[in-house]
């Protein structure tokens, strides 16, 4: 009797953000949350703060009518095995892992522009001449709109380790949703707790991504007195992950807050280091304060291949 076949994979990471990729051209595999936890299991298993599986369009229903120029879907999975609309950093990963693996064009790689599918509609990404990628997340906004801009803030948050003060805080939707607090200076960023989950109050229904940021610097590059790149540093507690050494919609998040609050004649080019490295966000022509469109981008490695074993596709939470 043949032993049953496991499943190849690719482990790769954006600013070590890092996920567990499978090739499923067809669609035949749909891991259960369980299945995806036990992947993502950094003792028992292969270890990533998220799953990516890469799905042809034409085999998943509500993709293929939706991306006629897409390809391939992105079917991102948090490590506790929960959906999510969409990644910024594994978008990178998957766009690497779709060229290193030929099943993108040749040409994908020269630095133009090509379209995937996502749960957050299509996005495009392009890879740049120094092997990082440029992803177009397409539009985001301030959740709570001219309102909350206008107060600066719509939700309050309760950061464990800090203060037993709740912070004011901005919603704003990538596609996903996050939830931006401002800290004062690196001691408290450093400081926060992010073991356990900020409080967010009202509660997000679909939960939230929460991100701690703290403005550092504004540049003026072109000379005429008006700063041109912003520069922030942050931490994020990821929802269906925890803490991550970097979030991709998270920086933009942290970048479009930050703009928000520091208003008319903002940076639209925001350096946001975060733990795992450096993520660039550029918001982009026409956007207001309150929404817009916004590019990322940042690295993608890949950093090994192996195969999982069948015990880990089969996996059954212990009673
Ligand atoms: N935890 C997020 C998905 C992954 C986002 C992050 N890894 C990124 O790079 O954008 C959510 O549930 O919305």
């Amino acid at each position: 009797m043949s032993a049953p076949q496991g499943l190849a994979f690719t482990k790769g990471h954006g600013t070590e953000n890092d996920f567990v990729l499978v090739a499923d051209p067809d669609g035949v595999w749909n891991p259960t949350a369980d299945v995806v936890a036990a992947i993502c299991d950094r003792r028992a298993g292969v270890g990533g703060d998220g799953l990516i599986r890469a799905v042809r369009s034409s085999a998943v229903p509500d993709a293929a009518g939706t991306a006629p120029g897409a390809e391939w879907f992105m079917d991102y999975r948090n490590s506790d095995g929960s959906l999510a609309e969409m990644c910024g950093n594994g978008v990178r990963v998957f766009a690497e892992f779709l060229l290193r693996n030929r099943l993108l064009p040749e040409e994908a790689g020269d630095g133009r522009w090509f379209d995937v599918a996502t749960r957050s509609g299509v996005k495009r990404l392009r890879r740049e001449a120094d092997g990082q990628w440029t992803a177009d997340l397409g539009p985001w906004a301030l959740t709570g709109g001219d309102d909350a801009l206008g107060a600066g803030s719509d939700a309050l948050v309760l950061v464990p380790g800090l203060d037993a003060v709740a912070r004011p805080a901005l919603s704003v939707d990538l596609g996903n949703p996050h939830t931006v607090v401002a800290l004062p200076d690196e001691a408290e960023l450093a400081a926060a707790d992010l073991t356990r989950a900020p409080e967010v109050r009202p509660v997000p229904p679909q939960g939230t991504n929460v991100e701690l940021v703290v403005p550092l610097l504004a540049f003026d590059v072109t000379g005429d007195d008006v700063p041109d790149i912003g520069e922030i540093a942050m931490r994020v507690h990821e929802r269906g992950s925890g803490e991550t050494r970097s979030c991709g919609t998270g920086a933009c998040a942290a970048a479009l807050a930050t703009r928000a609050w520091a208003g008319r004649g903002a940076p639209d080019v925001w350096r946001v280091d975060v733990p795992g490295g450096r993520l660039v966000v550029t918001v982009g022509a026409g956007s207001s304060l309150a929404q817009g469109t916004v590019w990322l981008s940042g690295p993608a490695q890949l950093v090994a291949t192996g195969v999982l074993a069948p015990e880990l596709l089969q996996h059954r939470p212990t009673a």
